[in-house]
């Protein structure tokens, strides 16, 4: 075969004889070379593939068996965690099916943030009723939660379930798993609960929920992992009219241990209502509040702010405990001097109005930094135009990151623009819990949970011994800082306000209908602290208010008179009395103006003249030791004076600040309720031997304030110190806010028999409690 040539020799034997014959003589070097390729390809592959690869063969492999029946994706693109080494060793050795990076797939499991919202509605009956309103409030629900949907949370059909035929450890020892575990559902109850005071299966539910709570084994709070929840009380007020008598205490109870094992996720308010009376209207008050906050859970996937889980948690029955006694008629204290420059004390006001023009003009960028809204021109045309000033730079009255910002957002307050604060007092508290309204619901009927307390103008020129208020002011003579618009102050009040009534939904104690009310403002007392009408534009602020049918209690300090005199028409105009006489009044209202008293004289005659046109009040704040003694008769030259149509004399509260401390104050300074009606009781008489037509109207003892009323408000023998607020818009709208009326036209009804003197004052339908929360039993 070597001697022939290859063709020769193929065309002699044929090909398989050929092929044949050179297998026998190359086979070794055949082989060699075939076994040198695989092994060159081998090593080839393993240097060349990626890491990932042979990790993703690694997993494949790792697989148990019962999951390899599965098809499986794996996203290759994610870092890998490598197993353990001795985990891949002891894996099998076989590869099964492919793993090309190309086919791999991302996983199709729905996103972390998808939710599935699952209410469940919660009933008891006995005969019926309330079986049928839950039937009815899950329809209504179903109507309206297929809207609230939103990429983030779906909800799924509302569920009624009646408590006599589920098994509570199900539903109140945690929340309830869903049937597929892999859909993330958030549970909410509704509990829908007559009442009973015979021996039910509402006695059950209580007992699991108390021994859920009581048991050591148990979380404090093992429904914490529920989105929220809310009660809804049935009850009987023909048998039992008060809530003391027994009225829907059942689902009182039942809110209060769900508030504890939720970890305080009351959702809203408990509700409560007679179906032979209110029922519907308290019902569907409820059930809207209920489906603002599914669709707010929808959308956030928080309860809001002020809701424990999701926000600050403002719940604490101990909150009166802070001393944050706060009724209206306070003055901002400052307990460092006031800083007045050089220039100030040489030259006097600031009183150029094309100067101050200049000055706006120039923080025009600041202004807009800080509000938003561009400043507005001043018109100070109280001002003395002699004296020509350079332009100097107008500053914020409170910059955001002072001090004076710092202290007042702790204290509660919401700082809206530069210069103005809403902050809602502990009386509009007290009111949306049922524990009590402030004075002015006693003597004026205003509804404490619908009254905003605020200021257009944080500053102040006094530096009063009794205002409590911590932290550092701006103080001044004048308005020296940029003017925000009065739409800017208006709108955030507002805001500021109903964010912090919001944040009272999940608070032990408040009333559904109450919080609903409240979310409509209907009074303003504008002496939350500075001075309102400081504020150059205080009369279309004031305007803005009664647009909206939003009543105007404004306090002054007696200081401005200008200001004062150009005051449009409010609802009622005070002007603080916080002495009797000149050197009592340095002493107590630390003035910054040099004629201080001058000005306190002028505003007594503005506000005498203004009595025809305007509900006038005298302020007295009685501080022991300061304004109480001797002081009987110089109080009744200033009532002859300014002839108010109404005195109302309040003693000092003390809470123990370092401001009252600083000032020298201390609880001998706060008098008795008792010493308030003596000194009431001295004025009367002292205004009685004037042969002034005045007389001792109203108390609340509550709040240590009495009421001496003008006669001209005693009709037929009964003192009708109430305001029609309704005939006051009338007026207002039919004749402007310089249209001539008297503060009769707008009398209210009769002062209610229990607000009377000699009656104490507190509104039978409301539950006394003492400062910590704690219920008074009348003696
Ligand atoms: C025997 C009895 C005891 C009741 N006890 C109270 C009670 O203590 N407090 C209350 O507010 N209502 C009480 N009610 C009124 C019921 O709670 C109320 O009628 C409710 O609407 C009944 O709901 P249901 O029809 O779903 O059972 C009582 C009613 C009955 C018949
Ligand atoms: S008038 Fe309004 S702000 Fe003042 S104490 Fe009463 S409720 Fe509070």
């Amino acid at each position: 075969m070597a001697s022939q040539s290859w063709t020769t020799r193929l065309h002699a034997v044929g090909p398989t004889a050929y092929l044949i014959d050179v297998w026998h003589v190359y086979r070794t070097p055949i082989l060699l070379g075939t076994v040198c390729i695989l092994i060159t390809l081998y090593v080839y592959l393993l240097l060349t593939q990626d890491r990932e690869y042979s990790v993703v063969l690694r997993k494949i492999y790792a697989e148990p068996a019962s999951e390899k029946t599965e098809p499986r994706f794996t996203d290759i693109t994610e870092k890998p965690s490598l197993p353990p080494a001795k985990e891949s060793l002891s894996g099998p050795r076989r590869i099964k099916g492919e793993a090309r990076k190309t086919s791999i797939r991302k996983p199709e499991t729905p996103s972390v943030a998808s939710r599935h919202i699952q209410p469940l509605i919660f009933f008891s009956s006995l005969t019926g009723s309330t079986e049928r309103i839950a039937e009815g409030l899950a329809q209504t629900l179903e109507a309206s939660l297929g809207e609230y949907n939103t990429d983030n949370a779906t909800f799924l059909k509302t569920q009624v379930l009646d408590l006599a035929e589920i098994d509570h450890d199900e539903y109140f020892i945690s929340p309830p798993k869903h049937a597929d575990s892999n859909v993330p559902v958030d549970y909410f109850y509704l509990v829908l609960l007559p009442s009973y005071n015979i021996d039910t299966t509402n006695d059950n539910l209580l007992e699991h929920l108390s021994e859920t709570h009581n048991d050591f084994r148990i979380d404090t709070a093992p429904l914490s992992g529920l989105l929220g929840y809310s009660v809804f009380g049935l009850g009987d007020r023909e048998n039992w009219p008060t809530e003391d008598e027994g009225f829907c205490f059942q689902a009182k109870e039942v809110d209060k241990w769900l508030a504890k094992l939720t970890g305080r996720k009351r959702a809203f308010p408990l509700g409560m209502g007679d179906p032979k009376q209110d029922l519907t209207t308290r019902l569907n008050e409820w059930t809207e509040g209920i489906k603002d906050v599914l669709a707010l859970i929808a959308k956030t996937g928080s309860l809001g702010e002020g809701v424990p889980g999701s926000g600050d948690a403002v719940e604490s029955d101990d909150e009166y405990a802070s001393g944050n006694e706060d009724d209206g008629e306070v003055v901002f204290d400052e307990p460092t001097k006031p800083k007045i420059s050089k220039k100030t004390k040489r030259s006097g006001n600031l009183d150029d109005v094309e100067d101050l023009g200049m000055m706006i003009k120039s923080t025009k960028a600041d202004r807009n930094r800080s509000s938003g809204a561009a400043p507005i021109a001043v018109d100070f045309t109280t001002y003395s135009k002699t004296t020509k000033k350079p332009a100097v730079t107008v500053k914020e009255m409170v910059p955001k990151n002072s001090p004076t910002f710092n202290s007042l957002t702790k204290q509660g307050y919401s700082i809206v623009g530069s210069h103005s604060g809403v902050k809602i007092c502990r009386w509009t508290k007290s009111a949306l819990r049922g524990r009590g309204s402030c004075y002015k619901f006693s003597f004026y009927g205003i509804a404490s949970h619908q009254c905003m307390e605020t200021t257009p103008s944080l500053s102040c020129s006094n530096k009063c011994v009794f205002c409590w208020r911590h932290g550092t002011n701006p103080v001044g003579t004048t308005w020296r800082w940029v003017v925000d618009p009065p739409e800017l102050i208006f709108n955030g009040v507002r805001a500021g306000h109903y964010q912090k009534i919001k944040m009272m939904r999940g608070v032990p104690g408040v009333r559904a209908e109450r919080f609903v009310e409240a979310m409509r403002i209907r009074h303003c007392a504008l002496s939350l602290v500075g001075e309102p009408i400081f504020y150059p534009h205080i009369n279309e602020f004031l305007a803005m208010l009664h647009e909206e049918r939003i009543s105007s209690f404004l306090v002054c300090n007696a200081q401005h008179p200008d200001q004062l005199a150009a005051l449009k028409a409010v609802t009622q105009l005070y002007v603080s009395i916080d002495a009797s006489n000149k050197e009592s009044l340095r002493k107590i209202d630390r003035p910054l103006h040099r004629d201080f008293w001058e000005r306190f004289q002028r505003c007594l005659d503005i506000l005498r003249e203004k009595r025809f046109k305007q509900r006038t009040v005298f302020r007295l704040t009685l501080v022991k030791g300061f304004n109480v003694d001797d002081e009987v008769e110089g109080y009744a030259d200033l009532v002859e004076r300014g002839l108010p149509c109404f005195v109302e004399i309040k003693g000092v509260t003390y809470c123990g600040t370092s401001s009252s401390a600083g000032a020298g104050l201390t609880m001998a300074n706060v008098p008795f309720y008792a010493e308030v009606t003596e000194f009431v009781t001295a004025l009367n008489g002292k205004l009685r031997d004037r042969g002034l037509e005045y007389g001792i109207a109203a108390e609340h003892a509550h709040s240590c304030c009495v009421l001496i009323a003008s006669e001209r408000f005693r009709v037929g023998g009964k003192w009708h110190t109430k305001i029609d607020y309704q005939k006051f818009f009338e007026l207002l709208e039919a004749r402007g806010a310089d249209g001539d009326w008297t503060p009769e036209e707008y009398m209210g009804e009769e002062t209610p028999y229990w607000a009377t003197w000699g009656q104490g004052g507190f509104d039978p339908r409301d539950e006394r409690v003492d400062r910590k929360g704690r219920k008074i039993v009348a003696p």
